[in-house]
């Protein structure tokens, strides 16, 4: 199975498998941006669930691609996939700033469609989440709206982040797990008929 939620906060991710394992559903492997690769949380984050990635597929100084990145990334999320483990990927590949979901990034998508139509594996269930919070702990993004950088991901700002949940009552959080649905079929439906 292949969760694709969308992204608000950093709760929707320890939601997702708070729900899952409380409904004794085995928790899936979390494709990670590097930027939460922080000292002692990278460890938490790998023994929780969560491998990362870099958030540009290619990182090279002169623009070429990383061959060697995207042929590893692809080894290791086909072996996720062989060896039936569950995936979660966040296919905006970042929080959304407006509340409006953020154009899909089909790279680990196409991972997966790849492992699929290589017969690697016989078929992914697609499942989408979606998640709506009556206030997200982050409170707003004003200051990154209005074009102030992004503070990097820190110690600091996660006991911020906490001393905020544990003062304020931040409502509701609703997650919706929709209808999982066959990859190969819809690969199927959407291949033209002359392939
Ligand atoms: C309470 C107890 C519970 C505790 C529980 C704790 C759990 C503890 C875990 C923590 C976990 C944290 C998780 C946080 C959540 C994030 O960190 S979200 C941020 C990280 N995730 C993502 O970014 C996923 C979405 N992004 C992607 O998939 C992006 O594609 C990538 C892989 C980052 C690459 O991005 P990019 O460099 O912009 O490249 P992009 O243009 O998207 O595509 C790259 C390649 O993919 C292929 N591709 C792309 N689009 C297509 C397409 N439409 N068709 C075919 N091929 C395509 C192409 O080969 C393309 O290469 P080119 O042909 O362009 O050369
Ligand atoms: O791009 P950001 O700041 O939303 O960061 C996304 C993180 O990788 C995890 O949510």
């Amino acid at each position: 199975m292949v969760f694709l939620p969308v992204h608000k906060s950093h709760i929707d991710y320890l939601l997702i498998t708070l729900i899952l394992f409380c409904h004794n559903i085995k928790a899936p492997h979390i494709a990670a941006g590097n930027n939460l690769s922080i000292p002692i949380l990278s460890t938490v984050i790998r023994k929780l669930g969560g491998f990362f990635i870099r958030r540009r597929m290619d990182e090279t100084r002169d623009g070429k691609k990383d061959i060697l990145y995207r042929c590893l990334l692809h080894a290791y999320t086909e072996e996720l996939l062989r060896q039936q483990q569950f995936l979660e990927v966040f296919l905006e590949g970042t929080r959304s700033r407006s509340g409006k979901p953020f154009p899909a990034r089909a790279g680990m998508l196409s991972i997966v469609v790849d492992t699929l139509c290589t017969g690697a594996i016989g078929d992914v269930l697609v499942v989408p989440v979606g998640i709506s919070y009556d206030r997200i702990i982050e409170g707003n993004y004003n200051s990154e709206q209005l074009g102030k950088p992004k503070k990097n991901e820190s110690w600091w700002g996660i006991a911020c982040g906490v001393f905020r949940m544990l003062r304020k009552n931040y409502g509701c959080v609703r997650v919706d797990f929709n209808q999982p649905f066959s990859l190969k079929v819809m690969n199927r439906k959407s291949v033209p008929a002359f392939y």
